[in-house]
């Protein structure tokens, strides 16, 4: 099993290799050229915990790490850190099923690959041999890079740089990564947007200046965010994981179709289910869940991606993103993996701020509906839930929470939904309670619901702050020179 870049289908390499490069060149995203059918009626399916299911699926799409090494990932990265057993427990609550996400040693779903990405890592610089220092270059609209940082905390081999809007998270999310431990971590808030830092980012990654000096130092950048193949491979075991969970419970007969609704920034997540359906996942229809910054609901609807718009701060700060770059891997699919009619397309945003498809490659995202929540229409859903039944949903669960019914509403026959939980409530108490509470949000928050507080979130305020550094996004580059010495 080889990947493919969608910008150069002369450019292959190996699962391990995809991963210590994180990008392709020329701003390319890396694709498996084919992928594997995971047979879900299988005997073994439905007995399988959530780290056997992790290397059934992970493992015809990581061909070239050995069983040996790829269960040590799995058994290191999905342990006690979780705090709950299962890892991805799934939580009926009236019609809809939350698959929780958030059990995490950070609270986002993020965890769930970045938990086990700097194993994958390190295991994949020893196969290629590679002796340079990994520097993981990262922009975060809140949840990536605090995950990122967990994860590569003193592994190691690596250096991981984080960039983050400093007004555009929440005090819970930029408090977890000020604090984060780790002589090998950094952490930069910026002038600027998240669209604003990844893009940065992506052209670090192509700057050969820059990667020449870095060659000369024993270093080559690498990514935490979704744009390496090895942040969404691990991400599809949990859409088999809920389905294995629904079938168990008697909630549908295997091989019945589920719809699944996921809140959407950078459309990793939802890519990852997209693919767990054409790896033989009976999901009917993926559900793109947008906040106000609605650029994917308006793609999906008319075919026109117009990023040249409005850039909202708003109550669910992880999805505020304009530029949703896994996007290039679904269109890759959806112009039948022509490079030329891709670059074309990407060329265009880049040039003009907006592509157009033609009808012919619209009608290929009929998997797909969309929609989105206003900031209002979130905090009222989450009010509504707790209402209802008691459970506290965090903002960006909401908006999912909010479309899923907006498409139930269009449905004859309802499918069974799954609602991806990303994110603990505990990350975002505002959206509950309101404004003006001084910082007793999570107490007041605690104290309205009676919802557990997370232990890293009692400990935050006994943590000290570690980064201080605040740039104009115009200096990232510099910056990334001053911290690696260069
Ligand atoms: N929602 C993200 C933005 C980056 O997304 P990623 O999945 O590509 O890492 C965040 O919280 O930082």
């Amino acid at each position: 099993m080889m990947y493919q870049s969608t910008r150069d289908k002369n450019e292959r390499v190996t699962a391990s290799k995809a991963i210590l490069n994180g990008l392709a060149s020329k701003g390319g995203l890396y694709i498996p050229e084919k992928f594997p059918t995971i047979l879900i009626t299988e005997e073994t399916f439905l007995q399988q915990t959530y780290q056997e299911l992790a290397y059934k699926i992970m493992q015809p799409l990581l061909a070239d790490f050995s069983e040996e090494e790829l269960k040590k990932c799995i058994s290191e990265a999905y342990n006690d850190k979780f705090t709950d057993k299962k890892i991805a427990p799934l939580n009926k609550q009236g019609a809809d099923y939350y698959l929780e996400l958030f059990h995490g040693p950070t609270l986002a779903f993020k965890d769930m690959a970045l938990s086990i990405l700097p194993y994958l890592m390190t295991t994949a610089l020893k196969k290629q041999e590679v002796d340079q220092e990994i520097v993981i270059l990262t922009a975060t609209s809140g949840d990536t890079g605090k995950a990122a940082m967990e994860g590569f905390s003193n592994v190691k081999g690596t250096k991981i740089i984080v960039f983050y809007p400093k007004d555009g998270v929440s005090d819970i999310q930029e408090k977890q990564m000020l604090t984060q431990r780790g002589d090998n971590t950094f952490v930069v808030g910026i002038d600027g947007n998240f669209d604003d830092a990844q893009t940065s980012v992506k052209q670090m990654f192509e700057d050969q200046e820059l990667e020449e000096l870095l060659n000369q130092h024993h270093m080559q950048f690498s990514s935490a965010n979704s744009i390496n193949i090895g942040r969404l491979v691990p991400q599809i075991v949990y859409y088999f994981y809920g389905y294995q969970q629904l079938v168990k419970r008697g909630e549908i007969e295997l091989g019945e179709k589920i719809n699944v609704s996921v809140p959407t920034g950078n459309f990793g997540n939802i890519l990852a289910s997209y693919y767990a359906k054409k790896m033989g996942l009976p999901i009917n229809r993926l559900i793109c869940a947008s906040n106000r910054n609605k650029v994917l609901t308006d793609f999906f609807n008319t075919g026109s991606y117009l990023k040249n718009r409005d850039f909202f701060v708003t109550n669910s700060p992880s999805m505020d993103i304009l530029v949703s770059s896994n996007l290039e891997r679904l269109l890759f699919e959806v112009v039948d993996k022509d490079n030329s009619r891709l670059n074309n397309l990407m060329y265009d945003l880049k040039q003009q701020g907006n592509y157009h498809l033609l009808e012919i490659e619209k009608n290929k995202l009929e998997d797909f509906y969309a929609g989105f929540a206003e900031e209002e229409e979130i905090e009222e859903v989450i009010q509504q839930v707790f209402m209802e039944s008691s459970y506290v949903i965090d903002p960006h669960t909401a908006v999912a929470k909010k479309v899923a019914d907006d498409y139930r509403k269009m449905e004859k026959e309802p499918l069974k939904m799954m609602i991806v939980s990303t994110a603990s409530p505990y990350k975002f108490p505002a959206c509950f309670i309101g404004p003006n509470h001084e910082g007793k949000e999570v107490a007041v928050l605690h104290e309205k619901t009676q919802l557990p507080i997370p232990k890293v979130i009692e400990e935050l305020d006994k943590l000290p702050i570690r980064h201080e550094t605040n740039i104009k996004t115009r200096d990232m580059k510099q910056t990334v020179l001053s911290l690696l010495n260069l």
